[in-house]
């Protein structure tokens, strides 16, 4: 497991090693020391989620208060997606920066995106299924969300169209006045 430290060096993007052969492939796509190790964390991964999108849908930008903040590993097992996390920590020197990376069934890369972060996603195929793991379990009261094009995150997202958006992101807020961490 290869693992890379992004510009927000608290941000891990971990790629497997992988083996292909005449019956199709095997890789190990988790492996609790590998990630220990990478992110200096101990962790214990609760909860297991699974969604699909369509092209052109963005899911984001989501994370829930303290003390049921979520850290999360996330992958994309069929198609391709651009994937974001947004440090929210007021007194981080990287508060208010953000990465992002393309995940992709065929690159097989996961991101690491600790809590403390606001974490989002565009699906760039023409559906993608998407699949992690959380360190807390779901809570709708915690839930908040940022908005995906809020000019102070400048995130530079690969679309030139609105992207499809649940009601609820939306709504979302900006970062100005979303309560953060
Ligand atoms: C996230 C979640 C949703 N749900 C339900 C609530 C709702 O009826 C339905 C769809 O929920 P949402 O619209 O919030 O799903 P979605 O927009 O995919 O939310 C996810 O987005 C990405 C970017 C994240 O980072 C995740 O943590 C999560 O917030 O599923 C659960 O039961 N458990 C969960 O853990």
């Amino acid at each position: 497991m290869q693992a890379l430290h992004l510009a927000i060096p608290e941000v891990v993007l971990f790629t497997p090693k992988f083996f292909g052969d005449d019956r199709g492939f095997f890789f190990e796509s988790f492996i609790q020391t590998a990630f220990e190790e990478a992110t200096g964390l101990k962790r214990s991964f609760i909860q297991d989620n699974h969604s699909k999108s369509q092209r052109g849908v963005l899911r984001g930008l989501h994370y829930q208060l303290n003390p049921m903040a979520q850290g999360k590993l996330v992958r994309v097992i069929q198609g391709e997606v651009f994937d974001v996390a947004v440090d929210i920590r007021k007194n981080s020197p990287t508060f208010g920066k953000w990465v992002g990376e393309i995940l992709s069934a065929e690159n097989r890369k996961q991101l690491w995106i600790p809590e403390g972060f606001a974490h989002g996603f565009l699906t760039l195929s023409e559906t993608a299924e998407f699949v992690y793991k959380t360190t807390n379990i779901y809570s709708p009261s915690s839930e908040r969300a940022i908005m995906w094009n809020d000019p102070d995150l400048a995130i530079d997202w690969p679309i030139e169209n609105q992207p499809l958006l649940s009601g609820k992101d939306e709504k979302a807020a900006l970062l100005k006045n979303a309560e953060v961490f």
